[in-house]
């Protein structure tokens, strides 16, 4: 982000903490409009990046079998409320020709797609899509889980209510027992390795 970026959202911040009846010159306030552009800055950074491009793909012969990276953290902001909404990501994709991608690329997607004001839909479709574009695959299955600040402090106030969302391609979408076990391994599966 630039500086000038930056400066213009301190000013904006400055006015919200003026207009909400704060004095912005008090002490504890006086650095407040800074870290909060610093703040925007790092979970708004894929803004600054139009495509995915941190990745590496491999190619192990006769590979064919699904991967599944499971329980992948995320925070991201909604784009209604500009309030947190964080959970879980759980991905699985089925290689073709032996194409996998290196297993870190997965959550660096995950965080590429949730940096940035979007909603729960947008970052399961677009882990999906994505994959799909990179990686050719048979099949690509995401999972998210989540709880939004927006439902919960205000709003509705419903404490701890989970948003559940789950895309499936290629093989997931008619392979009933595949969709099983992804979400089976996904979920269950070994968490405590
Ligand atoms: N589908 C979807 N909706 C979201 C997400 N995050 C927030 N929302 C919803 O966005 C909607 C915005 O609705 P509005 O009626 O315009 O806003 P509002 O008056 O603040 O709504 P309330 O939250 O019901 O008070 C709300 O229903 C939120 O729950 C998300 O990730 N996906
Ligand atoms: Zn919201």
């Amino acid at each position: 982000m630039t500086d000038e970026q930056q400066a213009t959202i301190e000013g904006a911040v400055r006015q919200i903490l003026t207009a909400v009846g704060e004095d912005p010159d008090r002490a504890g306030l006086v650095e407040t409009p800074a870290r909060v552009a610093r703040a925007y800055a790092e979970m708004f950074s894929s803004l600054e990046q139009p495509t995915f491009k941190d990745y590496k793909l491999f190619h192990e012969e006769d590979n064919a079998d699904m991967v599944v990276v499971g329980q992948i953290p995320f925070y991201s902001m909604c784009e209604h409320h500009l309030l947190p909404f964080f959970g879980r990501v759980s991905v699985a994709y089925v290689p073709t020709n032996g194409t996998i991608i290196g297993l870190s690329k997965i959550p660096r997607l995950v965080d590429y797609v949730s940096r940035r004001p979007t909603v729960q839909e947008n970052i399961t479709n677009q882990v999906a899509a994505e994959l799909e574009k990179i990686l050719k695959p048979a099949g690509v299955a995401v999972s998210v889980a989540a709880r939004h600040m927006c439902m919960e402090m205000r709003g509705v106030n419903k404490t701890g209510s989970v948003t559940q969302t789950a895309t499936y391609w290629g093989e997931f979408k008619t392979n009933n027992a595949l969709r099983q076990e992804f979400l089976m391994r996904a979920e269950h599966g070994n968490i405590n390795v």
